[in-house]
């Protein structure tokens, strides 16, 4: 058996749950998250709610500070506001054939990791999950979706991806995808994300409140498709396939289908507005597809933000 070193970076919803599910299978997994995280997984453990199977599990921790040795697979598993504390935190981590799996939603990040450790350590990464971390840290997942994909930003099958892979072979509630195209996983994953989350938190209802509403349906499905001609114009036009799909879930008025993003905005947490909606606007305007519901969904997160700011000084 193997026994790759596995690092995951954060211990929130989409951390807790996949390095939750690897370690319950046997794997060697440490977390690396900050004190007060610390303490509370010392005392509790780790606890996983989900049609998967609940799981109670105690758990490997450890705090930047104490990080010496060197780790086959880094997961990064935090929000993209704090991908810069994410990357300093795992330097003393990353040795010479450390792979780094980054899970965040968008795509910006990989730029930034490239930059900083290198394009030949970094996988692309996605999960197509709804999970939460709750007031107590236990991880609840809140439908059947459990896909993790990753990738070479190369494209090839490479031995490390089939490694990490492997990993999970034991592991309850996961749907494993080494796939040789990330980079337009991840960009339809942006397509999807950013029409959902600008709607759900726009309108703060789930999917089907709104399609049964006159015109919420068509706004979707606008979003969708200019959506889509932003991630044309970059170089990964969407499938028609991933089109039929996604047309199908943002016209089910009986769906009820919310976003991470919404999710925190009903419980008064930072957002990743610039990563998701911010990105997509300033490619739109880059690429001169005028697109008024992404910019008025941008603004309203943005004062959101504000009123957030403000009522934390
Ligand atoms: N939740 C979901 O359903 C999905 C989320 N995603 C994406 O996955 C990413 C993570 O989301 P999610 O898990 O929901 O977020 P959470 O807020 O639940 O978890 C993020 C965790 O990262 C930790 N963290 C942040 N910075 C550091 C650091 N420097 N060192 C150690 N730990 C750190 C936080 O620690 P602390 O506890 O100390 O604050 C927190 O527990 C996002 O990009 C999101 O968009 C993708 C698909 C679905
Ligand atoms: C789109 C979705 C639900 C898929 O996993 C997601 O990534 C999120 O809510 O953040």
């Amino acid at each position: 058996m193997s026994n790759n070193k596995v690092l995951i970076l954060g211990a929130g919803g989409i951390g807790g749950y996949f390095g939750g599910r690897l370690a319950e299978s046997g794997k060697n997994v440490t977390f690396l998250v900050r004190e007060q995280r610390q303490k509370r997984l010392q005392q509790n453990g780790l606890t996983i709610k989900s049609t998967f199977g609940d799981a109670h599990i105690s758990v490997n921790t450890i705090t930047s500070n104490h990080l010496k040795d060197y780790y086959d697979f880094i997961v990064i598993a935090c929000k993209s506001y704090d991908l810069e504390s994410a990357m300093n935190s795992i330097i003393p981590a990353v040795g010479p054939s450390t792979t780094i799996i980054p899970l965040l939603n968008g795509v910006a990040h990989i730029d930034q990791l490239n930059a900083r450790f290198g394009l030949e350590r970094v996988l692309g990464g996605s999960a197509k999950i709804q999970v939460t971390a709750n007031e107590q840290g236990d991880i609840l997942h809140l439908n059947d979706w459990c896909e993790l994909t990753f990738g070479e930003q190369s494209s090839e099958i490479t031995q490390r991806v089939q490694s990490f892979a492997r990993l999970f072979e034991q592991a309850k509630g996961v749907k494993i995808q080494p796939v040789n195209d990330i980079m337009q996983q991840m960009w339809q994953k942006l397509v999807h994300l950013s029409t959902a989350a600008a709607m759900t938190c726009m309108m703060r209802a789930n999917v089907g409140e709104i399609v049964r509403t006159p015109d919420g349906k068509k706004q979707f499905l606008q979003l969708l498709d200019k959506n889509a001609q932003v991630a044309s114009q970059n170089g990964y036009a969407p499938s028609y396939s991933f089109m039929e799909m996604y047309q199908g879930i943002f016209s089910d008025p009986n769906s009820k289908y919310t976003t991470s993003m919404l999710r925190d905005i009903e419980h008064n947490n930072r957002i990743e507005a610039d990563h998701i909606v911010g990105f997509m606007l300033d490619k739109s305007i880059s690429a001169n597809i005028e697109c008024q519901i992404l910019q008025l969904a941008y603004t309203h997160l943005k004062a959101y933000e504000q009123r957030l700011l403000s009522s934390q000084s």
